[in-house]
């Protein structure tokens, strides 16, 4: 398995160098992406750096879980948003973080494989690590990523849905993940960029789905959504693993209490997913294996039509 890593990220590597030396627009795509003087000389500097105070930490999640408590107990059933002027809000909400997730996902792709040398270098920082440079410009706009996708509860809260879909799962994953990506980007957290770049891919299919729901053409594919998120985390088992490996068999990675909260959110996200899971698709088909009541599976949208 460790074969076929190195295999993958030397012939990434060669291809990204050669497609470097051909091509200006790939160049220039490079040049804004990892060397313009904003990436390639960032630092991360506790208490100086836009949000890297625990106390701008500690207000975001405190000011988050209050409003969302407060606004999703309003005892009216009307939305004071317009249903055409949310939708609008949600498309341009949704096509913003898609295109975000992309340049993260792209940018910190190309940072990994032009700036380290190796795999082992990318699983693995050497202990002592400084957070700066541009795979952590990335890793402090994904943290800012976090933080702005509280949107998303938002307009749960302003839908017509919000009482199926403002779940413990939401509110949970949005509140810890930006403790998550804080904890890693101030320990110069190994495998970081990685995990990085797999979220950011899943989060450009996940955005897909939300973008074409607030359009009115709900796909069929949620499952696929919900089985990359799945798979994701089942992935980063696996890093987490490698990490411990080379943490306790060689000279110890950066980040190791990093790790640690990572391990444990991690495993609660994939216990949850796996109920939402459960919860969604198999009720979905059971609906239609069942007792001849017609309901026809709708990919646990939750929206199936009853049958004529
Ligand atoms: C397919 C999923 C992505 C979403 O499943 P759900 O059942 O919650 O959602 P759904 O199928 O009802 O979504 C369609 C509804 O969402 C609305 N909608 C559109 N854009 C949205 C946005 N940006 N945020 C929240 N809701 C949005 C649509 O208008 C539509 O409303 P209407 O129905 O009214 O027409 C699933 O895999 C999932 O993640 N479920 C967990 C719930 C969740 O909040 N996930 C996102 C954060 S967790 C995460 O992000 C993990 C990770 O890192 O990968």
């Amino acid at each position: 398995m460790y074969n076929i890593t190195v295999f993958i990220f030397s012939s990434l590597k060669h291809l990204v160098e050669t497609l470097l030396t051909i091509s200006p627009t790939f160049q220039t795509l490079h040049y804004y992406l990892v060397k313009h003087p904003r990436v390639h000389n960032f630092e991360w500097h506790q208490g100086q750096t836009f949000g890297s105070s625990i106390t701008f930490l500690t207000l975001t999640i405190l000011l988050y879980l209050t409003l969302t408590f407060l606004l999703s107990r309003r005892h009216t059933s009307t939305v004071p948003v317009p249903p055409s002027l949310l939708r609008l809000l949600t498309a341009a909400h949704n096509t913003f973080l898609l295109s975000l997730s992309a340049t993260m996902a792209l940018g910190c792709t190309l940072t990994i494989l032009t700036t380290l040398p190796d795999v082992h270098n990318l699983i693995c920082f050497p202990v002592g690590t400084v957070p700066k440079g541009p795979l952590f410009f990335w890793a402090h706009v994904f943290y800012l990523s976090k933080i702005y996708e509280y949107v998303d509860t938002l307009l749960i809260i302003l839908s017509s849905s919000a009482s199926r879909r403002l779940s413990f799962l939401h509110v949970y994953h949005h509140a810890t993940v930006v403790v998550m990506c804080y904890i890693s980007l101030h320990t110069a957290q190994s495998m970081y960029p990685g995990i990085l770049v797999t979220n950011s891919v899943v989060h450009v299919v996940m955005y897909l789905y939300y973008l074409m729901c607030s359009l009115g053409k709900r796909p069929t594919w949620k499952k696929l959504v919900t089985d990359c998120q799945i798979v994701q985390f089942y992935s980063s088992f696996g890093i987490m693993a490698l990490i411990f490996y080379y943490h306790f068999t060689g000279d110890g990675c950066s980040g190791i209490w990093g790790w640690c909260f990572d391990s444990v959110f991690i495993a609660s996200l994939l216990f949850l997913f796996l109920d939402f899971h459960t919860k969604t698709y198999m009720k979905s088909k059971n609906e239609v294996n069942g007792n001849g009541n017609g309901v026809v599976d709708d990919g646990g949208s939750g929206k199936a039509a009853k049958q004529a």
